[in-house]
Order: C-alpha cells, then structure tokens, then sequence
C-alpha cells in the first residue's frame, strides 16, 4: 500500500488564520469591536509561558488586543477569581484563557464555573460544555467549542469530505480533548467509540477504526498493526523526548512511521494538530466578538 497522505495541519492551520484576520478587519471596518483576548498563566513553567506568548503575539498579527496575566504560583485561589471577575467586566475583553493545569491548590473547576460563558473562547465552561454534549447532529456550531477538537474536526472534514457513518474511535476520555472530540464526531454523524486506560484489548478495539483520534500523552503508543488499511489516524499527543545530542524533540502517541505504512491520512506531531488549537483560539475570539457585536454566526 502506498503511504498515507501527510495532513497538514500547519498549513491548514495558515489558511484558517488568514481568514480569522480577514474576519477581524471586516468587523472593524463595519464599525464593530476589536477582538480582545485575555490569557492567564499562573506559575512559571516555561513551556506554558512560551505557549501563552506566542497566543499573544498571533492575537494582535490578526488585529486583536492582547492581555496578558502572569501571577505567581503561589496566587491563592480567590486571587485568580478576582482577576477572572475583573476580566469578565472589562467591555474590551471579549476571550479569556486560563491556561490549564493550575497549582494544586486551586480547584479548576471553580475557576472555570466563574468565566463569563460568551467569553469562554476554550469552551470549558460548564454551560458550553452542555451546549456541545446536547447539540443535534449537524447543528451549527454558534457558541465556544474546545480549540484542540474543533481543530481535530475541521482536519478530518477537510481530509475526508463527509463523515457520515464512519466508525470513529478515540483514545483517551479527557475533558479537554477526548470528550468533545466524541461529541464533535457525533454531530458529524459518525458511530463514535470512546476507550480509555481500562479499555480491553484497545489494538482490536482501534483496529475497527475509519477514523482513530489518539490522545492519552504516552510517546508512541499506538503501533501500526493497530491501524485499519486505509483509516484516518489524528495523533493529538504532545510529547518531548531527549535526542541523543542532549536536545529534544516533539513526538505524538502515534508510531507514526509505522502509522504511515497503513493509514490512508495521518497527523504529524508536530505540524499537525497544534497549529490547529492556537488557530482555532483565535477562530473562538473572532466569534465571540461577533456574537457580543449582535451579529449572526457564520463558520469562517
Ligand atoms: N495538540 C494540542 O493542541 C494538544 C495536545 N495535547 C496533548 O494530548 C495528550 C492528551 O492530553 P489530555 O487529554 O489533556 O490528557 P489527560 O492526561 O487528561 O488524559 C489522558 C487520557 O488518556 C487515557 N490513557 C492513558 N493511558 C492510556 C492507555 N495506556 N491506554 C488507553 N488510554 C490511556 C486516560 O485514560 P483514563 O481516563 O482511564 O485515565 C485519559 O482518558 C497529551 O500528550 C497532551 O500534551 C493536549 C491538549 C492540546
Ligand atoms: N486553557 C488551556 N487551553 C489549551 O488549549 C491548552 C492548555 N490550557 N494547556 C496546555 C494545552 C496544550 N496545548 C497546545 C497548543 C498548541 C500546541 C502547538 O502549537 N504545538 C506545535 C509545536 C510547538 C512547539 O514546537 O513547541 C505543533 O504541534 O506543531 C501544543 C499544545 C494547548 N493547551
């Protein structure tokens, strides 16, 4: 079988980022708000902060206002919730990001619950994440969606075309990324398995796949003999290795060597569904100003 066809992620990731920025000047010159996006990091894990940086410098290339929100680790969490409240109250704000995980000692949840839902541009808020789990198949996407899925979504639609009645099984049931990816196939009418760490024999579960979406952050985990000839593999996983010159790298939890001998689409890592999530950040941004500007929702 020939190798599969490389989805490219970063350039589709472009095109999208490209018409998010035509959205924002077209909003502008109708006499609409400036798109605002606040993000806020708690802590100062490195990775995070370069992340949340480059949100930031690709909010205001598009013509948006960019906040951004470093606390110490050790902010309490009545701290945080006050800057979510003063967030929530500023006209200029219209996405807030609070970048996960948290220090322990704040409960996530709460944190969440106390963004204003229309400006939930990650779409974790309970109320969208309702929206999304009792949305009718096909039904417009006209409220906050979580970044990584939409992007894992509009990947495969753009790949595949229809994905009416394909069998779709996803790895890994996380509320940031597996879930809502469950719920997004479903819409798009596909027969949708969801597995897990307690899953029994996950390789013959994921061998039934026309559509296999993995994302569990366990460095190449899923081998090729895992793979239906021919299938859709999305390879959602972000993991850094050590290379032998004392560097690293980015790998998926795909085998994707292997993945590329017999699926018939696969996502590199990285390049692939990364781009994606910051894109779709900014995709969220753009909607949420326009829903606040009373105007009707149209996909970009
Ligand atoms: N590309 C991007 O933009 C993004 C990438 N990521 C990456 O995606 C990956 C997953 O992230 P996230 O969902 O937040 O991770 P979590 O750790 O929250 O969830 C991992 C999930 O994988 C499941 N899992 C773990 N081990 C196995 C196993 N051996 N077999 C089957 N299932 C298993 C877990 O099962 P159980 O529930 O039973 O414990 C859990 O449901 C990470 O590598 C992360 O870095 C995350 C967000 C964005
Ligand atoms: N509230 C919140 N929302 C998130 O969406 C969120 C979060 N917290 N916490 C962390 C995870 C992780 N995440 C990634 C986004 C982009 C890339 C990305 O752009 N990756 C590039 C590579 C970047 C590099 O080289 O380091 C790629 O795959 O090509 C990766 C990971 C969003 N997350």
């Amino acid at each position: 079988m020939a190798d599969a066809k490389l989805i490219d992620g970063k350039a589709f990731a472009g095109g999208l980022r490209q018409r998010v920025g035509a959205g924002v000047a077209d909003l502008i010159a109708k006499g609409g708000p400036k798109p605002g996006l606040a993000t806020v990091l708690v802590g100062a894990d490195p990775a995070s902060q370069v992340y949340v940086r480059s949100k930031g410098k690709l909010a205001v290339e598009l013509g948006m206002a960019s906040f951004d929100h470093q606390l110490p680790e050790n902010t309490t969490e009545a701290e945080l919730l006050a800057v979510v409240a003063q967030l929530n109250a500023d006209p200029t704000v219209n996405g807030i990001l609070v970048q996960l995980p948290l220090p322990r000692h704040i409960d996530t949840a709460k944190v969440l619950i106390a963004i204003d839902p229309a400006k939930d541009v990650d779409g974790f808020h309970p109320v969208n994440v309702g929206r999304l789990g009792s949305i009718a198949p096909g039904a417009p996407l006209d409220f906050p969606v979580p970044c990584t899925p939409l992007g894992v979504s509009m990947l495969l639609q753009d790949a595949l075309g229809s994905l009416s009645g394909l069998n779709a099984v996803i790895v890994g049931r996380s509320n940031l990324v597996g879930r809502p990816v469950a719920q997004l196939l479903l819409r798009a009418d596909c027969t949708v398995t969801i597995t897990h760490s307690r899953t029994r024999d996950l390789p013959a579960v994921c061998r039934q796949a026309d559509i296999l979406v993995v994302a569990i952050g366990k460095t190449e985990f899923v081998k090729g003999g895992w793979i239906k000839p021919g299938a859709a593999v999305v390879d959602v996983g972000i993991n850094r290795i050590p290379t032998p010159e004392g560097k690293s790298r980015l790998v998926g939890d795909v085998a994707f060597a292997e993945a590329q001998k017999v699926a018939g689409y696969v996502t590199p890592v990285p390049g692939g569904v990364g781009p994606m999530t910051v894109a779709c950040l900014m995709y969220n941004t753009l909607q949420a100003t326009r829903r606040v500007a009373g105007l009707p929702f149209v996909a970009v």
